[in-house]
C-alpha cells in the first residue's frame, strides 16, 4: 500500500449498523477534516481526470459534491451536479435506482451535458453500484460519453464493479482503495 493510500484509509471511520442493521458505514468526515488527506485525495482524482481525458466532472449528491467540486477546480474542468430528484429547477433527465440501503431517484440538467463531453463521475463509495450505474445511464441518455468512474473506496464484496463495467462501454472504474 502506498503512503497516500495508508493516509486515506486511516481517515475513514467504520460505523457498524448505520443507517440500518448489517451495514458497515464508511464515514469520510475525518478525511474531509484533514487538509493533507483531502488534498491528497483531490490530487489523485485530478490525475485520473487528466489520464482519462475527462472534459467535465460529475459529482453524485451529496458526498460526491464534496469530493468532486475541488477536483473540477484542480483539473480546470466544469462541475455538473447529479442531484436527488426534485432539487434541480430546469429541464431534467431522471433515473430511479436501488442502493445498499434503500432506493432513490437522481436527476441532471439535460442542458449540462452534450455530445462531445467526456465525463468523469466522482463519488466516495462504490457499494452495490446502483448509484453509479444510474448516473452512467443518465450521462449516456444525455448524449455524452463517460470517461470513467472514480471513487475513494470500493466495497469489493458487494460486486458493484462488474455491474458498472457492463454499463461503461470500456471506460475504467478507478478505486483508490478496495475494501
Ligand atoms: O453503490 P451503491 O449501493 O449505490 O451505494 C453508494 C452510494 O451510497 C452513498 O450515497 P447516499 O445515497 O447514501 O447519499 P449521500 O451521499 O447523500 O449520503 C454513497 O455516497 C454513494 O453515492
Ligand atoms: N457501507 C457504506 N458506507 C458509506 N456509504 C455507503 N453507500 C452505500 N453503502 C455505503
Amino acid at each position: 500500500m502506498t503512503g497516500v493510500e495508508e493516509l486515506l484509509l486511516s481517515r475513514i471511520r467504520d460505523v457498524a449498523d448505520y443507517p440500518e442493521p448489517g451495514v458497515m458505514f464508511k464515514d469520510i468526515t475525518p478525511l474531509l477534516a484533514d487538509p493533507a488527506a483531502f488534498t491528497a485525495l483531490t490530487d489523485a482524482f485530478a490525475q485520473i481526470a487528466e489520464r482519462t481525458g475527462a472534459t467535465k466532472i460529475v459529482g453524485l449528491e451529496a458526498r460526491g459534491f464534496i469530493l468532486g467540486a475541488p477536483v473540477a477546480v484542480r483539473a480546470g474542468l466544469g462541475f455538473i451536479p447529479v442531484r436527488k430528484a426534485g432539487k434541480l429547477p430546469g429541464a431534467t433527465l431522471s433515473q430511479a435506482y436501488d442502493l445498499e440501503y434503500g432506493s432513490a431517484e437522481i436527476e441532471v440538467h439535460a442542458e449540462d451535458l452534450t455530445a462531445g463531453d467526456r465525463v468523469l463521475i466522482v463519488d466516495d463509495v462504490l457499494a452495490t453500484g446502483g448509484t453509479a450505474e444510474a448516473s452512467i445511464q443518465l450521462i449516456h441518455r444525455a448524449g455524452a460519453e463517460v470517461a470513467g468512474v472514480a471513487v475513494l473506496m470500493e466495497l469489493g464484496f458487494l460486486d458493484g464493479r462488474p455491474r458498472l463495467e457492463a454499463a461503461l462501454r470500456g471506460a475504467p472504474v478507478e478505486a483508490l482503495l478496495t475494501i
